[in-house]
């Protein structure tokens, strides 16, 4: 039997992003005096308390190997169908070490919500025989969880938002709507992962007038070219190696230059665009053009802070006048990117602040979306954002895998 939270009830969130730099897992506590009212509107908004955050890294050999996944070429189905069981696995013991730091067993824990690792994702229409079948795949078994860790597990979330003709991204904007939005100030909450996301939040505005989107990469481009041109680093630490190198204009104008940034909304990418193939056109070019790597790198940092400034002038400052964005995502340590998204937004008055900043955290905020996603989801309450993904209506999002009740 579930022993209640007093006052509340406990959820662990799980979240293995676009870098696959680990499992983020969190664990909170959520008060919600009206959750009834959140069908509909969602006008009560529950309280969070997070109570355990942790980073678990993958080990690399299993780093590599989900890597070989994004390749479609290589990602055969024995393969996707034993690391689907494998990060269930991993999934589990995050799970367990979250529960132990927090001090509580899997018998007060209402349920986790495990975002799962996306290995592809292919949201524009893709019209066959009458059906549309675009589609994406993120992979975890949630089984596996909730048999090794008795505990009910919320899984595969982004599938049931595309079966209503959304993009099933992003969706850590319906949690950001009920954690952050204010009365007198229109936010802007940037995020900073592999890939680049931002979310608004209209002041004093309801469910319906949040948007959101894809910017484009976030540290996607930059972990690649450190890896390829600074072995065996993973990422530019600090973005100090950026921070030595100079622009180069003509790359930086082969970068501006792709379909994505243009697209109309709603729109969401990923690693089909951002990752393998396009970082060996940057070398190639590289090599061609006896380009510097310090300078290579310190271009691409760039052309991902005038990403991030070009959506807001294209498709944000247009609606809204914002004075605060907000930077979370491990991107918000990379000083070099985070100073040229400083400058390249200060002439439009915008104040530049991470999650640190407020006294907040830039690693946990995905973990504890994900735990709260799951709420909704234990109650049968919708929880995407039509206005955001483009769906045609509410549903709700995740598929529930129970424990054994022996
Ligand atoms: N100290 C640091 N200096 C520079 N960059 C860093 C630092 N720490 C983390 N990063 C960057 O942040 C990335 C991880 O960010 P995060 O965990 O937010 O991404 P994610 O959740 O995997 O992605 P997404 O949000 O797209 O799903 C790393 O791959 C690295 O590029
Ligand atoms: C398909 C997929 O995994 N998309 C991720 C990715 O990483 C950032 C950005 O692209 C966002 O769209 C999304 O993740 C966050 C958690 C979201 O859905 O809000």
């Amino acid at each position: 039997m579930k022993q209640q939270a007093k006052n509340g009830a406990y959820y662990v969130g799980l979240m293995s992003g676009t870098s696959v730099d680990g499992i983020d897992a969190a664990l909170i506590k959520i008060t919600d005096q009206h959750p009834g009212e959140a069908k509909g509107l969602h006008a009560a908004k529950p309280q969070i308390e997070l109570l355990a955050f942790a980073n678990t890294p993958f080990p690399e050999h299993v780093r590599a190997q989900i890597f070989e996944l994004f390749d479609p070429q290589q990602a055969t189905i024995d393969k996707v169908g034993a690391m689907n069981v494998w990060l269930g696995e991993l999934y589990s013991q995050a799970t367990h070490s979250i529960m132990k730091q927090a001090g509580l067993s899997s018998e007060q824990i209402a349920a986790v919500g495990s975002h799962g690792q996306t290995i592809y994702h292919a949201p524009e229409p893709n019209w066959i025989d009458g059906f549309n079948l675009h589609y994406t795949v993120q992979i975890g078994e949630g089984a596996v969880i909730a048999n090794r860790t008795g505990i009910p597990c919320v899984s595969d979330f982004r599938v049931a938002d595309m079966a209503a003709g959304g993009q099933g991204a992003p969706l850590v904007p319906f949690t950001e709507y009920l954690l952050f939005a204010e009365q007198n100030e229109t936010l802007l909450l940037q995020n900073i992962g592999g890939i680049g996301n931002v979310t608004v939040l209209p002041a004093g505005g309801n469910l319906g007038e949040v948007f959101a989107f894809d910017t484009g990469p976030g540290n996607m481009i930059i972990d690649a070219l450190a890896a390829e041109l600074f072995p065996p680093l993973t990422m530019d630490a600090g973005g100090r190696l950026a921070a030595s190198g100079a622009i180069i204009p003509e790359l930086l104008s082969w970068m501006q230059l792709d379909d994505y940034y243009a697209m109309p909304l709603p729109k969401s990418t990923g690693r089909e665009r951002f990752g393998k193939q396009y970082t060996a056109r940057i070398v190639e070019m590289m090599d061609q053009h006896k380009w510097q790597k310090h300078d290579v790198l310190a271009t691409a940092t760039y052309a991902t802070a005038w990403s991030i400034a070009d959506s807001y002038e294209r498709f944000v400052l247009p609606r809204y006048k914002a004075q605060r964005m907000l930077i979370g995502g491990g991107g918000s340590y990379n000083e070099t990117l985070v100073k040229h998204i400083t400058e390249l937004l200060a002439p439009h008055g915008i104040e530049t602040l991470t999650q640190e900043d407020i006294g907040g955290s830039s690693d946990a905020k995905e973990a504890v979306a994900f735990a709260l996603l799951a709420y909704y989801t234990m109650q049968r309450l919708p929880n995407n954002m039509p206005s955001v993904t483009g769906a045609s209506k509410p549903v709700v999002m995740g598929k529930i895998s129970w424990p054994s009740p022996y």
